[in-house]
C-alpha cells in the first residue's frame, strides 16, 4: 500500500469501497476535467480505482434506480477525508451541474462555502494543520433530469473544549488568528493585538502555520463570506463575537469578600469585561453577574448563589464555548439559506465526511465520542467488506478459508451496551449523549 504512493496511484478498491492514500503532494492531473471526462459513464473497475468512480457509481444508481446515495468517508485524522469530500463535490458537480446558467449554481455556492466552514470549525493539530472539528454532511439534491437543483450542509459535534482549552503545539479555530492579523483599522476596532497577549490563544507556543500567511486568509475569508451573501454588516457582527470571545477569556477573577465568592480580579480584566460587554452589545453589570454568579430556579424560589473565583472560570469558559458553537450554528444556517433548497427535490447524493479517529496524550470527552463514532463506522466497514468478499468469492468458486480480522464489537458492546459495569453510556435518540450512572438504574437521577 505505501508503495502506492510512489506509483502516484489514487488507491485500491477492496469490493465497492475506496482505499484512498494521502500523496501529500499536489497531484492536479490525477482530479482535472480531463479525468472527469475519463470516469464519467465508465463502469466500476473498468479504470484505475479513483474517488469520481466512486462518485459515478453513487450518480448512475441515482440515475437508473431513483435511489438517494451517501458516501461516506471515514480515516484517521490527516487522512485525507476532508480533500476527497471535495474532489467528491467537484465531480458531482461536473455530473449535475448547469452550465450557462447566469449567476453562480447551487454546485458553486456549496464548494464556495468551505473556506467560510474551514476558518471557523478547523484548526492545527499535531496531526493536520487544517483539521476539521466537526463532522459534515452535505447533501446535493437533484431534480428529475439529475440536475443539482439544491443543497444543504449539516454539521455534527463542534469541538467546542478547542475554543478555551488547547495543547502544545495546536491552535485554536483559525479565525481567532486570521482576525489578530487583520489590517491595524480592524484590530484597533475590536482592541485586538499580538494572539500571546490572550488566554485562549497563550496556551500553546504555536501562532503561525508554515506556509500560511494569515492576514492573506482574513481577507479570503471576507472574500468567501461575500461570495456566500453574508453581508458586511453580518460579517462585522460575526467578528465582534470572535473579538469578545478572546477577550472574555481574558477576564480573571480573585477571591470576593463573602465565603465563595469572587470578583472582577484587576483593572486588567475590567477593561476585557468592558470590552466583552461593548463587543456582545450587552449590559456590562449583567455579564458580570453572569460570570460570578449561579442563578437556580427551584419550583418555590429562584436562588442567587455566588461562585468562587475557579467557578467563575468555569463559567466564563461555558459562556465562551456557548457563544462560539451558536456563532458556527448560525454561519451554517446562513450558508444554507444562500444556497437555497429544493423543496421538490426526490433524490438526492449525500457525502458524509466525520472527523477521524484521535489518540492524543490527553483524550477529552469530545475525544471519545469522536472515537466512538470512527468505531461503529469501522464495525460497518467490516461487515460489508468481509460480508461482500466472502459473496464474491463464492460467486467465483474461489477456494478461500477465513481471515482473521480485529472485530471491535466488544468495543461498541461495552459502550453501548446497556451492562452490569457502573456506569454506561447511551446514545440518546435527540443526537447527544447521556451519562446513565448505575444509579440510573436503580431510579436516582432524571435524564440529565
Ligand atoms: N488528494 C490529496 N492531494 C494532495 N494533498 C492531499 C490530498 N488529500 C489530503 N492532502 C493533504 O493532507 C492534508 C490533510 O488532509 P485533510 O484535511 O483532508 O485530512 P482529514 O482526513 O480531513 O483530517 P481531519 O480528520 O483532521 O480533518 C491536507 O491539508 C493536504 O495537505
Amino acid at each position: 500500500m505505501t508503495k502506492l504512493s510512489y506509483l502516484h496511484e489514487p488507491g485500491t478498491y477492496t469490493g465497492n469501497i475506496l482505499i484512498a492514500i494521502n500523496p501529500f503532494q499536489r497531484l492536479p492531473h490525477l482530479y482535472d476535467t480531463h479525468m472527469m471526462e475519463q470516469y464519467k459513464g465508465a463502469g466500476f473497475g473498468e479504470l484505475s480505482p479513483h474517488v469520481f468512480a466512486v462518485a459515478d457509481v453513487a450518480y448512475r444508481a441515482m440515475i437508473n434506480e431513483g435511489k438517494s446515495n451517501s458516501i461516506l468517508v471515514s480515516g484517521e485524522s490527516g487522512a485525507g477525508k476532508t480533500e476527497t469530500t471535495k474532489m467528491l463535490m467537484r465531480y458531482l458537480a461536473y455530473l449535475g451541474g448547469r452550465s450557462g446558467v447566469e449567476g453562480r449554481t447551487v454546485e458553486q455556492q456549496v464548494l464556495e462555502s468551505n473556506p467560510v466552514l474551514e476558518a471557523f470549525g478547523n484548526a492545527k493539530t499535531v496531526r493536520n494543520n487544517n483539521s476539521s472539528r466537526f463532522g459534515k454532511f452535505v447533501e446535493l439534491q437533484f431534480d428529475k433530469n439529475g440536475r443539482i437543483s439544491g443543497a444543504a450542509v449539516r454539521t455534527y459535534l463542534l469541538e467546542r473544549s478547542r475554543v478555551c482549552q488547547i495543547s502544545n503545539p495546536e491552535r485554536n479555530y483559525h479565525c481567532f488568528y486570521l482576525l489578530c492579523a487583520a489590517l491595524p483599522e480592524v484590530r484597533e476596532k475590536f482592541k485586538l493585538g499580538d494572539p500571546k497577549s490572550f488566554h485562549y490563544l497563550n496556551q500553546s507556543s504555536c501562532y503561525a502555520l508554515d506556509g500560511v500567511d494569515d492576514a492573506q486568509e482574513y481577507l479570503a475569508t471576507i472574500r468567501a463570506m461575500d461570495v456566500v451573501g453574508i453581508s458586511e454588516e453580518e460579517q462585522e457582527a460575526i467578528f465582534s463575537v470572535v473579538a469578545a470571545i478572546l477577550h472574555l477569556g481574558n477576564i480573571d477573577f480573585s477571591k470576593g469578600a463573602e465565603v465563595d465568592s469572587s470578583i472582577i480580579k484587576d483593572e486588567k480584566s475590567r477593561f476585557h469585561l468592558n470590552t466583552t460587554a461593548e463587543l456582545l452589545q450587552c449590559d456590562v453589570k449583567s455579564l458580570e453577574n453572569a460570570l460570578i454568579k449561579r442563578v437556580m430556579v427551584t419550583p418555590e424560589e429562584i436562588i442567587t448563589r455566588a461562585l468562587d473565583p475557579v467557578a467563575a472560570v468555569s463559567s466564563r469558559d461555558a459562556l465562551a464555548k456557548t457563544i462560539y458553537s451558536r456563532l458556527f450554528d448560525w454561519l451554517v444556517d446562513k450558508i444554507n439559506i444562500s444556497i437555497g433548497q429544493d423543496p421538490n427535490s426526490k433524490q438526492l447524493i449525500g457525502v458524509l465526511d466525520i472527523y477521524g479517529f484521535e489518540s492524543f496524550k490527553f483524550n477529552s470527552f469530545e475525544q471519545f465520542c469522536i472515537n466512538f463514532t470512527n468505531e461503529k463506522l469501522q464495525q460497518h466497514f467490516n461487515q460489508h467488506v468481509f460480508k461482500m468478499e466472502q459473496e464474491e468469492y463464492t460467486k467465483e468458486e474461489i477456494n478461500w478459508s477465513y481471515i482473521e480480522f480485529v472485530d471491535n464489537q466488544d468495543v461498541l458492546d461495552l459502550i453501548e451496551k446497556d451492562s452490569s459495569v457502573s456506569s454506561c453510556i447511551l446514545f440518546h435518540n435527540y443526537n447527544y449523549l447521556l451519562i446513565l450512572s448505575a444509579e440510573t438504574r436503580r431510579n436516582y437521577c432524571t435524564s440529565r
